[in-house]
């Protein structure tokens, strides 16, 4: 007896799509032509999106790094940022990589002047150029055991950082706060850039200005304050504006605090770094099992019922619109 055939793009008997993946690259602004031929190299038929139409037949859909709000604008203006907003409230895989993964957070802070568009979908606070400008870019060796595992901390067979990942960060945003649901897959220790230093400053004021003084709140003002941690004057800061490091960063760098430099919700995953840059194809491995899946599974993935207002806190969704310079 012969085994059915299953329609395109549904799970074959071995689990693995029929067909080839279709990924589409956000082609508005930034890096996307180094996604695409990293993508192709993997197999995928790789396609540049720039109007809403172009979603059409696509499996997965990267964001790149360039700038968020350039891409924000065009976006809105070409109708292509409703579509984004459809294509993740619907649980499909998509993959934003610096700027990109700003577009997929549900807050940010250091936005613009007058605020900028945001794709949303990530249950997260974000901070933009945390590490600080461009002169502060920096490359640094990422554990990405996480790949494996689903989340740090959650590490089998303690294969940390044999084979570290080399991440390179250009004004970088990073996660101050990952909401229920999010995995956390890799942190680095950093400290904010001074512009970040302030704008979090001012954030907690508010924070201590306000008079609800629940469980959340407590421990907001207590996870912003850890970001002030005074530098160790005798230690030379490593990466970024307020220096840092990787997992792997040397005695002197413990004081500075940890921040959160990829992430993954269900089939949304966020990359503050380049890995486009690079030739080590791991990262995008891994968008590509994603979308496999999903393609195989006919799922979109796993939805969030609660509200961004009630995972972060309604104070905190109010306060990252707040626009800075
Ligand atoms: N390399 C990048 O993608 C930088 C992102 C940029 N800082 C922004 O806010 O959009």
């Amino acid at each position: 007896m012969t085994a059915p055939v299953p329609p395109p793009g549904e799970a074959s008997v071995t689990g693995e799509p029929t067909r080839r993946v279709t990924i589409g690259i956000l082609a508005l602004q930034g890096a996307f032509a180094e996604h695409s031929s990293l993508l192709s190299k993997l197999g995928a038929d790789v396609r540049e999106v720039r109007l809403p139409h172009e979603f059409e037949g696509l499996d997965g859909i990267v964001l790149p790094g360039g700038e968020s709000t350039a891409m924000a604008l065009i976006g809105e203006r070409w109708g292509v940022f409703p579509r984004l907003k459809q294509w993740v409230s619907e649980g499909r895989p998509v993959w934003g990589t610096c700027a990109g993964m700003i577009l997929l957070s549900d807050h940010a802070l250091m936005q613009k002047k007058g605020g900028q568009s945001l794709v949303g979908g990530l249950n997260v606070e974000i901070c933009r150029n945390y590490f600080g400008a461009q002169t502060s870019s920096f490359e640094v060796p990422l554990d990405t055991s996480a790949l494996e595992t689903g989340s740090v901390g959650k590490k089998d067979g303690g294969s940390a950082n044999k084979n570290p990942y080399p991440a390179v960060f250009i004004r970088a945003p990073a996660v101050l706060e990952a909401g229920p649901g999010v995995d956390v897959l890799c942190k680095v220790r950093s400290r904010p850039c001074n512009k970040a230093v302030t704008v979090m400053k001012a954030q907690l004021k508010q924070e201590e200005a306000d008079d609800r003084d629940d469980d959340t709140r407590r421990a907001k003002r207590r996870r912003l304050a850890a970001f002030f941690v005074e530098p160790n004057p005798s230690t030379a800061a490593v990466a970024g504006e307020g220096g840092g490091g990787g997992s792997g960063a040397s005695s002197g760098e413990k004081e500075a605090p940890e921040v959160i430099v990829a992430i993954r919700k269900g089939n949304i995953v966020g990359t503050a770094f380049h890995p486009e840059l690079t030739n080590d194809s791991r990262w995008h491995e891994y968008f590509v099992r994603i979308v496999k899946e999903a393609v195989s599974s006919g799922t979109g993935g796993v939805r969030d019922a609660e509200s961004p207002a009630k995972t972060l806190g309604a104070a905190a969704a109010a306060e990252a619109e707040v626009a800075v310079a």
